[in-house]
């Protein structure tokens, strides 16, 4: 192994590699030139803090991810850094990243575009998913570096998580509070999940679902490596997320009462979750709602700690939790959640994908098959009203740009369900300053008005005048260089009506 290449190895995973040379099988859209990203760092504070004390100066603030997916082992990558800027207030800001590397060759007028700090070119010595999923090797043996880049290693890993605007917005559009029970129901692999716990600042309940059994371990991994101690992951068909006790999923049923003790609304919930069974469950995730494999369980059974377990505890109290601590490879089934026992849901559905960038097109997406996207999406939101208690929050987010899948959800939302609202998603926002600062960033442009009919005759309604501010659209062509995303925040009014 190279020295050069394992010292970088780190920074490289979690930054920016785009394709410079495309190899013949990659097709682009033809209607974008460029590949071009805006992703945004999280830090976690304490890794801040020391970046900045160990490289003084240097003032790097953002390291930028956006490696293709049809980066292969072989491939010539361009390789940027996106680094805090003096702003003119004279501090340090954060430029929107913009990771933007046209393709072509070196006379294209724009082959040197770009936001982020270009520090050379390489080949990856692994593919996309390798340098992804290995915990160690080189990521890219760097051919042509333009200067001396400090190394990371042993310093970033598992410390940062990069993450699209986008998403880091939508986190900030539910506006989670301290103390609060969230439940990110389409959580793998956890992005935003993470991003809540971190502006509830580890302090409150987040349950994170999915319903694939890996993407939640890669859930707990991550909370586990960021140390998110508040975040619970559970397996669970967000189609079934409503748990029906006695047979009944009452809407109106009001298991949580906003003027109660916190603590005791809590115990009499999980009571309730739990089928109101006085029996004390010991162990870790005693909050799990309806838990298919826990409920029926004797307390005693609970003890048994296998071999595997020990080892691992051993390791733990040997290594101190570090970035490979994982909560095991066991996942907990949730059989679902009792109605309005969430103080804010967040479902960042599954989608069309249309948004994501760069978009290669393979020709896949019908009308039939985007409005069968449409279809499951209202599915999953049915359920997500009923989890959450009235004065709660419901956001509702995809990475397309299908307004079927977005306005069209918005409009079915606010004409099946009276008691919801839109809810203004915060105030214009130019830099991801805001975004740090825990302000409520609007980054987005407004929502489409309007309808469209179908050759078949069926009529798409979007959003009516006046809505359209109240939700972020994310358009990829925008100069604000993201992937495509749409937001939609929705305040739960009384439900008796
Ligand atoms: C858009 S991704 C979520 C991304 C995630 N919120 C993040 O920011 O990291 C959608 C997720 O929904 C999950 N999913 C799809 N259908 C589901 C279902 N019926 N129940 C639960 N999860 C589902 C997929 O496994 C996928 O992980």
């Amino acid at each position: 192994m190279k020295k050069k290449g394992r010292d970088l190895l780190t920074a490289f995973r979690k930054t920016f590699l785009t394709l410079q040379n495309p190899t013949p099988q990659i097709k682009m859209d033809a209607s974008s030139e460029r590949y071009s990203y805006n992703p945004v760092l999280r830090w976690n504070p304490q890794v801040e803090d020391y970046f900045i004390k160990a490289y003084g100066s240097l003032h790097f603030a953002q390291i930028s991810e956006a490696l293709t997916s049809h980066v292969e082992e072989g491939d010539l990558v361009a390789v940027s850094v996106a680094v805090e800027q003096p702003i003119s207030d004279g501090g340090w800001g954060l430029g929107i990243t913009r990771g933007t590397v046209l393709q072509g060759l070196q006379t294209d007028p724009y082959y040197f575009e770009r936001n982020g700090l270009f520090i050379g070119q390489g080949t990856t010595m692994l593919s996309r998913a390798g340098i992804f999923r290995a915990s160690q090797g080189i990521a890219v043996d760097m051919k042509n570096r333009v200067f001396n880049l400090p190394s990371f290693h042993d310093v970033l890993e598992g410390e940062i998580f990069l993450q699209n605007l986008p998403s880091i917005v939508t986190a900030h559009a539910l506006d989670p509070q301290k103390g609060e029970r969230v439940l990110d129901m389409c959580a793998a692999p956890g992005g935003k999940t993470t991003a809540i716990a971190m502006l509830m600042k580890g302090e409150g309940e987040v349950i994170a679902a999915d319903r694939s059994h890996n993407k939640v371990m890669d859930i707990q991994k991550l909370a586990a490596e960021m140390g998110l101690t508040c975040i619970t992951a559970y397996k669970l068909d967000a189609l079934k997320a409503v748990c029906k006790r006695n047979g009944s999923s009452d809407m109106t049923t009001l298991c949580y009462n906003k003027d109660n003790n916190d603590v005791i609304q809590r115990s009499e919930l999980r009571s309730l979750e739990n089928g109101g069974s006085s029996t004390t469950i010991v162990g870790s995730n005693v909050d799990t709602a309806c838990k298919e494999n826990v409920s029926n369980e004797k307390p005693n059974e609970r003890t048994y700690v296998s071999k595997a377990d020990i080892r691992k505890n051993m390791r733990r109290m040997r290594n101190g939790p570090g970035r490979n601590q994982s909560l095991g490879g066991r996942v907990e089934n949730s059989k679902g959640f009792l109605p309005n026992s969430f103080d804010r849901v967040l479902l960042d559905a599954p989608c069309s994908a249309l948004g994501l960038r760069p978009r290669l097109f393979g020709g896949e997406e019908t009308i039939e098959t985007l409005r069968n996207h449409g279809k499951y999406q209202r599915r999953m939101f049915d359920q997500a009203v009923q989890l959450v208690h009235p004065g709660g929050v419901l956001v509702y987010s995809t990475c397309t740009i299908n307004p079927g899948e977005n306005e069209a959800l918005v409009r079915y939302a606010l004409d099946t369900y009276k008691f919801l609202s839109l809810a203004p998603q915060g105030y214009p926002c130019i830099t991801t300053i805001m975004l740090l600062k825990n302000l409520h960033p609007r980054i987005g442009g407004p929502g489409l008005v309007g309808s469209c009919e179908f050759p078949d005759g069926y009529i798409e309604e979007w959003l009516r005048p006046g809505e359209e501010e109240l939700v972020q659209r994310f358009d990829p062509s925008s100069p604000l260089d993201t992937i495509g995303f749409f937001i939609a925040k929705f305040v739960v009014g009384s439900k008796d009506t």
